[in-house]
């Protein structure tokens, strides 16, 4: 059986960030994840991972280099073309899981089908992403404000998800779940990834979720903290 080729979902080129009241430079190495890829990317605190993060999904955008993701110099669009390209192309689950807690789960599933400039998804879709998260479906109808820690994170995975996006961004998501629960969590993430063949950047500082995906890429492999613009 032939592998089919594997196209770069994510591409650093020369990449450096500095913020505005830092005196450090982060300077990240040139970098390919392939399309499908599930990487687990680690590193002590503030070594530079939630940047890199936000560097991949716009909400940062590199002093020197280019971020490319399935292609397009992403980095360097305007940014309505990079509001939109993250709409549709990226899901994020951050640490504060950002759902609006007036809104109903369905509501803010929804918003994401908004921002991507599709139409909002049909109530069959909700239920089949909402069950495949082994959520109860009559959940849909609750405001985000009124669930647990553990049944956020999954209407967050389900809001990432909604569009199928190709490459999924998580960042600590883990962190307030017994290990059970946690478990639980990564077996449905992967398998959901698995399914559309979504490229998977996942941080934490649990080093035994690395098993739940293919490669584990350490930031000191990937980044230098400069004390000056020097990189
Ligand atoms: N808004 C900011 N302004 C100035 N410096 C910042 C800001 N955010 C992060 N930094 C600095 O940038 C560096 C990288 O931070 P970052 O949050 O990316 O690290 P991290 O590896 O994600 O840390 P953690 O594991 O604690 O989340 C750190 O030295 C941090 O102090």
């Amino acid at each position: 059986m032939s592998d089919s080729p594997k196209h770069p979902a994510i591409t650093l080129k020369n990449v450096s960030f500095q913020y505005a009241e830092s005196a450090t430079e982060l300077c990240y190495h040139d970098w390919q994840v392939s399309q499908g890829e599930r990487i687990f990317l680690h590193g002590p605190s503030g070594s530079g991972k939630t940047t890199l993060l936000n560097l991949l999904c716009g909400i940062l955008t590199p002093d020197k280099g280019t971020v490319e993701l399935l292609s397009k110099p992403f980095s360097t669009l305007r940014n309505t073309q990079r509001d939109k390209f993250r709409a549709r192309h990226i899901g994020v689950v951050f640490q504060q899981f950002n759902l609006i807690s007036h809104l109903s789960v369905a509501q803010n599933i929804a918003l994401a089908t908004h921002f991507a400039g599709s139409s909002p998804p049909d109530s069959a879709t909700l239920v089949q992403l909402i069950e495949a998260l082994q959520l109860p479906p009559k959940i849909l109808h609750n405001k985000a404000g009124q669930l647990s820690v553990g049944q956020q994170q999954r209407v967050a995975i389900a809001r990432a998800l909604i569009n199928r996006p190709e490459i999924l961004l998580v960042d600590e998501p883990t962190s307030a779940l017994d290990a059970d629960a946690r478990d639980a969590f990564m077996k449905l993430l992967i398998s959901q990834c698995e399914r559309y063949q979504t490229t998977l950047i996942f941080v934490s500082h649990d080093i035994s979720l690395s098993d739940y995906l293919d490669k584990r890429v350490a930031l000191k492999d990937l980044a230098d903290k400069k004390e000056s613009r020097s990189c």
